[in-house]
């Protein structure tokens, strides 16, 4: 038994994430928690929310609420959330937790006697009418680079160049509209990324297998213009975690707080001793997990995220860690995705485009979403989300095939031998066939799977389901019935048997679907079938079983044309 760590990538606090944010990282790593749990393995799943930085403190004030208060409750709301599209955490975190501030200021702690961080005097805006600097976000203006006058602080949403908030034209006040403006010098902490360039760079061309997507990112980083840039790792801002030595207080760093991508990623190894903690276990059930040197010499390490967290993945968090000069878990292994678009455009949060998490589930069952989602995941280019494509993938792929297959077999059985596995007749060659087509076929699904390639293993699973559809068409037990009862058993029974192995190789895609299928079948032997012929015979005759509900039902095209118009403005 392997023990695997898996982490997707935090999604941040200020509201409900789309369905692009979901494809491009939690409900992939749930797939891989999920088939490696499957596969017997012991896996420690790991996501958060990730609440620090100014668009939370923002959105908070839009909602009118202390930011505490705004995180809590977005908190719940999308682990209510995560909990209807089945993703199956180990833990939920939050990234403000106390276990978050202690490791974060302990890492920085480290950084620091290791000479890795340096005091840098800055310019940065101040707002006379606020009271306060007016970092990232907090400032708007006039985008040097394109003219937008919405520009943030750190970035044209326009043009996407990076900014200072020093480089706008115009600049106002975020929170007030103020322009009564003036820069002034304040002391940062900057993490000497470009003192560790070259181990990080011998670190990346280790990774030989890794996604070219995420490799590329990196390399890119560390080679463009100048190369590896120190980067920025405390703000002038309330909400977040106090800038601290380890447990000491950081003379000149008084009232500051850590940058935001500097303790998210900490919040990997922070939210597993959250698990630990809820669970009332000591520190060394998580340590197993993070520290080599106490057990995690064994864990293979996997994260998943979006392409533009890439960077953060590849060198920040892996410079905070090995600058530490502890043995902590580096990762493993970085599966990176592109965009999903949606219909034409972009998912947006800010602008409220496409379709959130929330939404979805109110009109169809999570396995629905999961499986399009899954099936078209934007792997090697950006993928783009249609409802045309939509509907014809789950009216093909849920209901013609897999759905079809479940009912036609339970209901010819119930009509001809009743709700038990019939006995009698033996397999013939036709059946042989379908056990050495599936066997090959099953073992390529676990292939593309362990290489966590999920559109070719969603390809490979609707094959398998295929496979079973086109044996029962022409097996044809309904015709056999009429000649040959004891050779129709035979079909039937294997026919059964297919279901329950479906709900074993499906569950990692459609959880709810699998539990249903499983649940029919009269069985909770969720055992992986490393012998598929085995497997088909675990039914025994005489075993009971049921007629499960209609499982997929078909979108018709009114209900497309309906959602087409609901969902093409923005959400207010
Ligand atoms: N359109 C998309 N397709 C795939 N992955 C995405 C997309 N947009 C964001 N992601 C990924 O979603 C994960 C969670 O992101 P996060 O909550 O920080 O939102 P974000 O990147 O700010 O996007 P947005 O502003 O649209 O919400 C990240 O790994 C990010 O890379
Ligand atoms: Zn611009």
């Amino acid at each position: 038994m392997a023990r695997i760590l898996i982490t997707s990538a935090l999604p941040y606090i200020n509201g409900i994430k789309h369905l692009g944010n979901l494809v491009g990282s939690q409900l992939p790593a749930d797939l891989y928690a999920r088939y490696q749990r499957g596969r017997g393995h012991e896996v420690m799943f790991i996501c958060a929310t990730d609440e620090h930085g100014t668009p939370a403190e923002l959105a908070a004030a839009k909602a009118g609420k202390p930011v505490a208060e705004y995180c809590t409750e977005l908190h719940e709301v999308q682990a209510g959330i995560a909990r209807g599209f089945g993703l199956s955490f180990d833990h939920f975190g939050r990234s403000s937790s106390p276990q978050n501030h202690r490791l974060t200021q302990h890492f920085a702690g480290r950084l620091a006697e290791a000479g890795l961080i340096e005091e840098v005097a800055e310019k940065q805006m101040y707002s006379n009418a606020d009271g306060r600097f007016l970092p990232d976000r907090y400032i708007e203006g006039t985008c040097p680079n394109c003219g937008y006058d919405r520009a943030r602080g750190d970035q044209c949403e326009n043009c996407t160049k990076q900014l200072d908030p020093t480089d706008l034209i115009n600049p106002r006040s975020a929170i007030s509209g103020s322009t009564d403006l003036e820069v002034r010098e304040t002391k940062h902490l900057f993490l000497r990324q470009s003192a560790m360039r070259d181990r990080l760079n011998d670190w990346i061309d280790e990774k030989t297998d890794w996604p070219v997507l995420t490799t590329s990112i990196a390399k890119k980083w560390l080679n463009d213009g100048d190369g590896l840039q120190d980067r920025g790792i405390t703000r002038d801002l309330d909400w977040g975690i106090p800038v601290r030595k380890g447990d000491q207080d950081w003379p000149g760093m008084e009232g500051k707080v850590f940058y935001v991508w500097f303790d998210a990623p900490i919040e990997y190894i922070a939210a597993t001793a959250e698990w630990a903690e809820a669970r009332g276990l000591d520190d060394a059930a998580w340590r197993r997990w993070w520290r080599t040197d106490e057990g995690a010499g064994d864990v293979r390490y996997v994260q998943f995220m979006g392409k533009d967290n890439v960077p953060f993945h590849t060198l920040s968090f892996p410079a905070t860690i090995m600058g530490s000069g502890e043995p902590w878990k580096l990762v493993d292994y970085i599966k990176s995705f592109n965009y999903l678009n949606y219909d034409g455009g972009q998912f947006s949060t800010s602008q409220g485009r496409g379709v959130f998490m929330d939404q979805a589930l109110s009109i169809l069952p999570s396995d629905y979403w999961r499986w399009w989602l899954l099936s078209h995941a934007p792997e090697n280019s950006d993928s783009e989300f249609t409802w045309e494509n939509f509907q014809t993938s789950v009216n093909k792929d849920l209901a013609d095939v897999l759905g079809n297959f479940v009912s036609r077999i339970t209901k010819f059985c119930r009509s001809k031998f009743g709700e038990t596995v019939p006995e009698g007749g033996a397999q013939a060659s036709a059946e042989e066939a379908l056990i050495a087509d599936l066997t090959t076929r099953v073992r390529a699904y676990q292939a593309n799977m362990d290489a966590m390639e999920v559109r070719k293993s969603a390809t490979e699973l609707r094959a398998i389901w295929v496979a079973g559809n086109e044996y029962l068409q022409s097996a044809a037990p309904w015709s056999t019935f009429k000649t040959d009862p004891a050779q129709a058993a035979a079909q039937v029974r294997l026919g059964l048997n297919l279901i329950r192995l479906y709900a074993i190789l499906s569950r990692p895609f459609i959880p709810d679907a699998a539990e249903a299928m499983m649940q029919a079948m009269g069985s909770d032997d969720w055992s992986w079938p490393e012998d598929v012929a085995a497997a088909l015979s675990a039914l025994p005759p005489g075993h009971a079983f049921t007629v499960p509900d209609v499982m997929f039902r078909k979108i018709t095209d009114e209900e497309r044309e309906d959602w087409q118009t609901r969902f093409a403005g923005l959400r207010t």
